[in-house]
């Protein structure tokens, strides 16, 4: 295949082929400038403006790719990078998004209400390092000497409790709507997750300024994300408390206007907090007050 060819000379970065991760991963690395184009059926494209190339794998195949250094980076979920039990992968990005949690869940109407009450019983999941350690710690032994059976299965786990195949499960939890529809209770959380980029602990030595301008450009995106970029006219008179409301990442910037006794203020403001801020804001004085998108940024 002619773009094996190609790839000897970029960086190898592993993103998930499909799947909940797969849209907004997608969104980041166009946010971050990686152009791209990929074939039908193809799980490699070439970057067409950097030395990247983009291998597209199962989300829980990532941590293995770059684990083994055969890519410097990936984007998975947290939970998959624990279930892979990989030493040699580092979690070096949150990028907030794919939040869950790794329950364990037991039939609602059922006798089961604490994780205790499940030693010695079966359980079904996907994740069988993570609930195998789990139960060894719940019994205190060791993964080869518990009683407790861990079943694998990879997907649609929540129905082996209806099935009769297990006495609970660990999966992935959400909005607990799966978990609801299916009569199923959670008893305990085994792990919070959310997609992170990973980095290979030994990258090619030849990659390392790319990889810190790749993360740098998806810390850009992720804080573009979070902040928005405030402006107001401030009577000079209310500059002091109008500041404490709008202090900024660093700090404001402060320009004269051409009018006696104002100024005008420009702050990044956490997008959470623009309403209330914005109502701060006209309480203590300001005027013109106005918030903008940040499409990206370095910081
Ligand atoms: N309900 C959810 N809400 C948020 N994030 C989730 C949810 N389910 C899974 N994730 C995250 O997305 C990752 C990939 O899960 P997903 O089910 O999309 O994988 P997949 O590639 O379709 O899996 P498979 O090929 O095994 O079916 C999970 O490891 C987890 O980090
Ligand atoms: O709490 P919720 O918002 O309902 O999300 C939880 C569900 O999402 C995931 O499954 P997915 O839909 O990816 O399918 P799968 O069972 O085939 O993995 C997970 O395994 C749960 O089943």
């Amino acid at each position: 295949m002619d773009l094996v060819n190609h790839l000897n000379d970029r960086l190898l970065f592993a993103v998930p082929k499909k799947g909940r991760l797969y849209e907004k991963v997608v969104a980041i690395l166009k946010n971050c400038d990686i152009s791209f184009r990929r074939s039908d059926r193809l799980d490699i494209a070439l970057s067409t403006n950097m030395p990247i190339a983009l291998i597209f794998l199962r989300a829980a195949d990532i941590p293995t790719f770059v684990g083994m250094g055969k890519c410097d980076l990936g984007i998975t979920g947290v939970d998959e990078v624990q279930e892979s039990n990989q030493e040699n992968v580092q979690l070096s990005l949150d990028l907030n998004f794919g939040k869950c949690k790794l329950q364990i869940q037991v039939p609602e109407k059922g006798e089961y209400k604490k994780p205790e009450q499940l030693i010695g019983k079966t359980i079904v999941t996907s994740f069988v390092h993570l609930s195998s350690q789990y139960f060894a710690k719940l019994e205190n032994t060791t993964v080869d000497k518990m009683t407790t059976k861990i079943l694998y299965a990879g997907g649609s786990v929540e129905a082996s409790c209806a099935l009769g195949v297990a006495d609970g499960i660990v999966d992935l939890v959400e909005s607990g709507e799966t978990m609801r529809a299916c009569g199923l209770t959670d008893i305990a959380t085994i792990l919070d997750t959310s997609a992170h980029l990973i980095e290979s602990k030994t990258p090619q030595s030849n990659n390392l300024e790319l990889i810190e301008t790749i993360k740098s450009r998806i810390n850009g995106v992720l804080t573009a994300q979070k902040y928005v970029s405030c402006y107001y006219n401030a009577p000079k008179e209310n500059l002091d408390k109008l500041l404490v409301i709008t202090p900024g990442r660093r700090a404001p910037t402060i320009s004269d206007i051409g009018e006696e006794g104002w100024v005008a203020v420009s702050s990044m403001i956490e997008r959470s907090q623009k309403g209330f801020i914005m109502d701060e804001l006209k309480k203590n004085g300001a005027s013109d007050i106005m918030v903008f998108e940040i499409s990206n940024c370095r910081v």
